[in-house]
């Protein structure tokens, strides 16, 4: 077909980029390669494909055409040469991480992570070796101050779950590239439609699929994306053979799926959120809200430069601390008390209990998780409908 000079929007991307039915007999959808080997024309075929010599797939836990589209098309979105399918998350962190630190480095990480990936730092990595330094990469001057020949990873989440941080990736970008370190951005929360950290001079992007990217609550799975080179490694060491986290073709199909709506649907979430942030700050009961879209966010200028959107995610404290927070989370109708986000259907936690219980209370004090704090995933539902669940759940607590 025709080839226009310029990139198309991202949402002609999101449904087409990478396919064309006419390779495949005309179908429409691609498909569906449910297969966990491939046959080969010869031994001396099979044998170049393992050695790396011959293109091809030969095996699915390290490629598999399903798998490729996806990856092909993440990449496409995230402005990255590459990008890697795995089982979860965690997952791609895991791979990413075990591939480019080595006993003895040290890794720099913001102040807020999520709470399997602060385990997977601080018990995974530092058991073996690594030195996992926390900063407050939101005052660049100090990762100038903390980093040093041995810092081989920069690492944090934009915005940073759960309470909102946003850093500033070009200036981070800066400074970890002066002293040779990869810069890691965990992209989750913000996607592609609203953040390109490659763009940003971000090395490598990780994702929860799971979360906005499937988009639907019917899958676990993770996406890295990143140059060819690093991302060879990640596949070759961090996926093949430090973790097996691949990712399943059935769930790449289902990713593909939610992609051609993630456009969409973020426009709606951050709508909706946006909406529900300025009102819950007018509630009487509410202590503080943390929505990058409001001014009174400390992150709302940045987050105007950095962002084209300012997501679904909501953070706030009541008054009453974390035993209002849980009689309000209990209160909801609608909205469900479930950890994840970025579904259709709205969802509420309490990270200190849940999410971040992997933190221990003098670590959450330390790292920004306050115990009163709860978190809104706002979904897809009409906005009235949950103002109204919020609403009769402060009255209740009256
Ligand atoms: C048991 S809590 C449920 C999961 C939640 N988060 C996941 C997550 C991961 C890890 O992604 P998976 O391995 O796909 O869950 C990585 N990076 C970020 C910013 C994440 O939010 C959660 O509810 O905050």
């Amino acid at each position: 077909g025709h080839h226009p000079a310029q990139q198309q929007a991202f949402s002609t991307r999101a449904i087409h980029s990478g396919y064309n039915p006419m390779d495949e007999q005309g179908a429409l959808c691609p498909p569906l390669h449910l297969t966990s080997t491939f046959v080969a024309e010869s031994a001396d075929d099979m044998g170049a494909m393992f050695a790396g010599e011959k293109q091809g797939h030969f095996y699915t836990r390290i490629s598999n055409p399903t798998l490729d589209l996806l990856e092909r098309r993440i990449a496409d979105l995230e402005n990255a040469e590459a990008a890697l399918g795995t089982a979860s998350g965690m997952g791609a962190i895991s791979a990413t991480l075990w591939t480019l630190v080595a006993p003895g480095d040290e890794i720099i990480v913001d102040m807020t992570l999520y709470g399997c990936t602060f385990a997977f730092m601080r018990h995974g990595l530092g058991k073996f070796g690594v030195k996992v330094r926390h900063v407050d990469l939101t005052k660049t001057s100090l990762l100038q101050d903390a980093i040093n020949d041995k810092t081989k990873v920069v690492y944090f989440e934009t915005p940073a779950n759960p309470n909102m941080r946003i850093v500033d990736i070009a200036a981070i970008s800066e400074i970890a590239h002066q002293s040779g370190a990869y810069v890691v951005v965990d992209n989750t929360y913000a996607t592609p439609y609203l953040t390109r950290p490659i763009d940003f001079g971000a090395d490598i992007v990780v994702h929860s699929a799971t979360k906005y990217l499937g988009g639907h609550g019917d899958l676990v799975a993770g996406i890295v994306a990143g140059s060819k080179e690093l991302l060879t490694q990640i596949r070759l060491v961090g996926l093949k053979d430090m973790t097996g986290a691949v990712m399943s073709p059935f769930n790449a199909m289902l990713i593909m799926r939610g992609l051609k709506t993630l456009e969409l649907r973020m426009d709606r979430h951050c709508q909706s959120a946006m909406k529900i942030a300025a009102w819950m700050e007018s509630q009487s009961m509410v202590d503080v809200v943390h929505y990058p879209g409001l001014k009174s966010s400390p992150y709302h200028d940045l987050a105007s430069r950095q962002m084209d959107g300012f997501g679904g995610m909501i953070a706030f404290e009541l008054k009453g601390g974390i035993n209002a927070g849980k009689a309000f989370i209990d209160a909801l109708n609608l909205i469900h008390c479930a950890v994840s986000l970025g579904d259709a259907e709205s969802l509420i936690q309490h990270p200190a209990s849940m999410t971040h219980s992997p933190y221990t209370p003098e670590e959450r004090a330390e790292y920004g998780i306050s115990d009163g704090l709860v978190r809104l995933s706002i979904g897809l539902e009409s906005v009235d409908d949950l103002m109204a669940d919020l609403a009769q759940a402060f009255a209740a607590l009256e």
